[in-house]
Formats: structure tokens, C-alpha cells, sequence
């Protein structure tokens, strides 16, 4: 559904990603792990077309390069990290901004665009802040909104950096859970930044793990955190344990650095 090949970033005088290559089918969930700085965030743009790089990036068998900003918008929605947000747009009106790429340049949203909007803000427990101004919501709700805009578009790819991390666990759990039903039951093709390990292992198909711009490991959760590999490229101490469902569960060991 989505594949990139030989992506490279310089940003300033400095190469942050190098050669890395992905390729995610439809459906799939492919988490984008490593540690700070390794280019993840980088890689997302990349793919998006929202960061000047090398290599190509194909959506659903169609060049990235050559697809106008509307078409891609219907291919492919992105939930930046922490985007500025403008202060007093609401958050109804805010998620409804997902709808654009099917509004007529000189029309306005639909019933139908409204509906769609509201049924994901109540998905997102947004429903109540709909007519609150974004300069008025704490970050976990501020990351919902970013996060429901990008539900919003209906998008069949969607690339998520970092969307859990201003949120409590029960919003964590909320989150991936909907991003994961969507997955199951429309063949949603996700590609994810995530910090959390075991989360990441909990939730994906296939882990990258990114260390200096450069693919230090592909493959299935068990193959990539490894204790190995986990405490080589995060410089951490840590134990990895299969978890109540066989996948792997990283804990930190104390006193280990
Ligand atoms: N405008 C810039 N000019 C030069 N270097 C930059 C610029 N923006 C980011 N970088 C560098 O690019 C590298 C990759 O950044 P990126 O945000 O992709 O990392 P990341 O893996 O997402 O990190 P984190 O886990 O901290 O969010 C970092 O070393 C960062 O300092």
C-alpha cells in the first residue's frame, strides 16, 4: 500500500536518514522505533512529502511525487507530533479541517462531513469540548483533536507520530484501540512513531527500528526487541519477557546503566 526506497534526509549540513527503505501493505501496522534523534519523525515527513529528501515514495502503487496535494490528502493522513494549532478555532471546526480534500474549492462542508466529524470526536470522548477553543484544552486533548482531524479524512493510510504520548493510559489504550479497530475492519494501513516498546510490539505487525538515520532492524515484534538489539541502540539495560499474548514486553533493569 505505501513503500518507500532509498529515503534520505540531509537537514542542514547533516544527513539524518540514510537509505532507509519501507514497505507496508494494506492493512499492516509498521512501528517506527529507535532512540532520540534517530530520524523517525524525519522518516514520516519523508513519506508525507513535507521534508525535501532523496529516494521515492510509492502510495498504493502511485509515485508520492506525482500526485496532486488533494489526491494525496484522500490517499494519506498525518497526525504530526504536536502541530501549532490556531488558537481560537474550535475543535469541532479544527477536525472538520479533515474534510477538505472533499469539499469543492468554493464550497462548504456537507451533512455528511459534519457527521462524520462529530461520530469520530465522540470516538475520541471529544463530543463535549466540541464548540472549545483549541487555545482551551489541556495536551492530551489537544493531541486527540490532532489525532481526530486526521481520522476525519478517512484517509485508507495513516501515519501517526507519536500519538500517545501526551495521554493518559486510559486514552493511550483508547487511542491505539481505534486506530487498531479501523485497521481490522477497513484495512486502514497505519504507520506509527511510538516510544513505548512493549506498546509498539502490543500493537504492530513489523517494527523498523531506526538508530542514526540508518534501518538497524525489520521484522516481527519478537525479532527486533531483543535484548540485544534493544540494549545496543537505546544504550539501555533491559530484560524482555514474552507477555500474557507471546508478544515481547520490554522492562527497564534497575540500577542497569
Ligand atoms: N532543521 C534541522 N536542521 C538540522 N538538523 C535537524 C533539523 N531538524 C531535526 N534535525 C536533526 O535530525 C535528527 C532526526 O530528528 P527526528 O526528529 O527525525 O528524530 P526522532 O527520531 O523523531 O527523535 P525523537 O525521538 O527525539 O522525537 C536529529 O538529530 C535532529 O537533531
Amino acid at each position: 500500500m505505501i513503500a518507500g526506497i532509498g529515503l534520505s534526509v540531509t537537514l542542514g549540513e547533516r544527513e539524518v536518514l540514510t537509505a532507509v527503505d519501507l514497505s507496508v501493505r494494506r492493512g499492516e501496522w509498521l512501528a517506527v522505533i529507535g532512540p532520540n534523534g534517530a530520524g523517525k519523525s524525519t522518516l514520516l515527513k519523508a513519506v508525507m512529502g513535507i521534508v525535501a529528501h532523496r529516494g521515492e515514495v510509492t502510495i498504493a502503487d502511485r509515485p508520492a511525487a506525482s500526485l496532486k496535494p488533494r489526491a494525496r490528502a484522500r490517499l494519506i493522513a498525518y497526525a504530526p507530533q504536536s502541530p501549532a494549532l490556531p488558537p481560537d478555532m474550535t475543535v469541532s471546526g479544527y477536525a472538520l479541517l479533515g474534510r477538505t480534500p472533499y469539499i469543492s474549492y468554493l464550497g462548504s462542508e456537507s451533512r455528511e462531513d459534519r457527521r462524520i466529524t462529530a461520530s469520530v470526536l465522540d470516538r475520541l470522548d471529544l463530543g463535549p469540548l466540541a464548540d472549545r477553543r483549541l487555545s482551551e484544552l489541556s495536551g492530551g486533548e489537544r493531541q486527540r483533536v490532532v489525532l481526530a482531524r486526521a481520522l476525519a479524512q478517512q484517509a485508507p493510510v495513516l501515519l501517526l507520530d507519536e500519538p500517545t504520548t501526551a495521554l493518559d493510559l486510559g486514552h493511550q489504550q483508547q487511542v491505539l484501540e481505534l486506530v487498531d479497530r479501523l485497521r481490522l475492519a477497513d484495512g486502514l494501513t497505519v504507520v506509527s512513531t511510538l516510544h513505548d516498546l512493549t506498546v509498539a510490539g502490543q500493537y504492530a505487525d513489523t517494527l523498523l527500528l531506526l538508530a542514526r538515520g540508518h534501518a538497524a532492524a525489520h521484522g516481527r515484534p519478537a525479532q527486533v526487541l531483543t535484548e540485544a538489539l534493544v540494549g545496543e541502540h537505546f544504550d539501555a539495560h533491559v530484560k524482555v519477557e514474552p507477555g500474557p499474548d507471546g508478544r515481547p514486553v520490554v522492562h527497564l533493569v534497575r540500577g542497569g546503566r
